[in-house]
């Protein structure tokens, strides 16, 4: 049965009545948009109902939503008073396929279902060839439907100047996403400029950013050209952006709405041309939700949402991946070793990658290395799977992640002696992101 998603927040009974009422079709009604990227990353649908909503609040946060997801072709069930409305009109001109009035003709409905669906379809063979063309151009690898999609929307936010906002989990891909829409934009020969905005001593991250004059503080004894500044011309790509202290999200807000800046000790403002792209681990609107994040600058930040999904998520690109960096790693390897057993690949397969891509390429770097016969085999990878393996099949996915993870976290710390940095760096993930897991599993070192 063909699936659609029916996002509904806060409008009662209609969608229960849609539920009911459209046949074969399988409608999976959820209320809150966290609910909705789960399940769109689960079943991918390719099109989905949109309840328009009653609050402004809400039709903000789905607008966002919904450029984010622009693959899918939404629906929009709106009440007879609101399409009066000149914001409502908007709203269904930018986002929406189609739109219906209520009460809902469910025949006349389940008509522009079945166009939808078809267009969706169509529209996703037509982004494959291309992609397919292009295949030699991207550097993000991998040929599953996320990938694909993920490439055409690094294709299309490529082609505008406004900002992006990239969010995928560590080591799944967002500075190289960020690198491609660089390379795909018209801005490809100028500078692509990399801060990581938790990585900066929190003293000198706005002298960093925005550079200072001479005399600005002690020890400035020249002027110094910052980050921001020295991407003129090009893109600055702001990585985890959740870290940036709050009085700084305030420098940046003005710096992205006036397109100037001021050096630290300064008083000439600077003009400086610059895209930009940031790009967080954690869910943005969570960070504001807390407090922690200023929501005017994530609606500035946010106008191109693009979602990197983790590997777990798009499993049938491992082996391509994997096969992908032992290529790129070939010179360091012995010239007997000729590729993966059929082992090591059902190991590979097996593993939940916590660490993502960064991790799968550590763990065939390291193979390429350990391995001595002609054949990487699943010991080489240091998986440690064993009886897990056995017994994951029965077990729910996120159970059997989670227990991947936590061994693996005890096994990467056992073997470097309880030396966090050094059990991050075997696991290819950042040092926070070891953090967060070990707080995450109430681990203690
Ligand atoms: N689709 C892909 N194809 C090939 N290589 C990839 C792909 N995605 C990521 N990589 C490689 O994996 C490594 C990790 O990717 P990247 O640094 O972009 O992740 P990230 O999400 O920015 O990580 P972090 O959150 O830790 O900053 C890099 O070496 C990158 O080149």
């Amino acid at each position: 049965m063909k699936q659609v998603l029916c996002i509904n927040l806060g409008n009662t009974g209609t969608a229960d009545s849609l539920a009911d009422a459209m046949d074969g079709w399988d409608v999976h009604p959820v209320s809150n948009l966290a609910d909705a990227r789960r399940l769109l990353r689960r079943a991918g649908h390719a099109v989905g109902f949109v309840l328009y909503p009653a609050h402004a609040m809400d039709r903000a946060e789905l607008a966002v939503f919904l450029r984010e997801h622009a693959d899918v072709q939404w629906i929009g069930i709106v009440e007879p008073r609101e399409i009066e409305n000149e914001s409502a009109r908007q709203f269904v001109i930018e986002h929406l396929y189609d739109y219906h009035t209520t009460p809902i003709d469910h025949v006349r409905l389940a008509y522009t279902l079945g166009h939808a669906h078809g267009w969706a379809r169509l529209r996703q063979k037509h982004a494959d060839a291309s992609s397919n063309g292009k295949a030699d151009a991207s550097p993000l690898v991998g040929g599953s439907e996320a990938m694909l999609r993920l490439r055409a929307q690094v294709g299309r936010v490529a082609r505008v100047a406004a900002p992006v906002l990239i969010w995928g989990e560590s080591g799944s891909g967002k500075e190289l996403a960020a690198q491609t829409i660089h390379a795909q934009s018209e801005r490809a020969a100028g500078p692509f400029v990399p801060i990581n905005c938790g990585a900066i001593a929190p003293n000198l991250i706005q002298s960093e950013l925005f550079g200072h004059e001479r005399g600005a503080f002690t020890g400035a004894t020249r002027a110094k050209v910052g980050l921001i500044e020295s991407a003129h011309g090009g893109t600055l790509f702001l990585d985890e952006i959740g870290d940036l202290p709050k009085d700084l999200q305030v420098n940046l807000l003005r710096f992205l709405q006036e397109k100037t800046i001021f050096r630290v000790g300064g008083t000439r403002a600077i003009h400086v041309d610059v895209r930009v792209v940031a790009a967080s681990h954690v869910q943005l609107h969570q960070a504001v939700a807390a407090n922690r994040f200023r929501e005017d600058l994530y609606y500035r930040l946010a106008v191109l949402p693009v979602n990197v999904p983790a590997l777990r998520e798009r499993r049938d690109d491992i082996v391509t991946l994997a096969e992908h960096f032992f290529r790129l790693y070939a010179a360091e390897k012995s010239p007997r070793l000729q590729g993966f057993s059929r082992e090591a690949l059902d190991a590979v397969l097996d593993h939940a990658w916590p660490g993502n891509i960064r991790e799968l390429m550590n763990r065939v770097r390291r193979a390429m290395v350990m391995a001595d016969g002609r054949l990487i085999m699943p010991e080489d990878l240091g998986l440690g799977l064993g009886a897990e393996g056995a017994t994951r099949a029965a077990t729910a996915l996120d159970d059997a992640r989670e227990r991947n993870e936590r061994s693996s976290l005890r096994e990467s710390l056992d073997r470097s002696g309880q030396n966090v940095s050094m059990a991050a760096r075997q696991l290819g993930i950042s040092r926070t992101t070891m953090y967060r897991m070990l707080n995450k599993y109430s681990m203690r070192v």
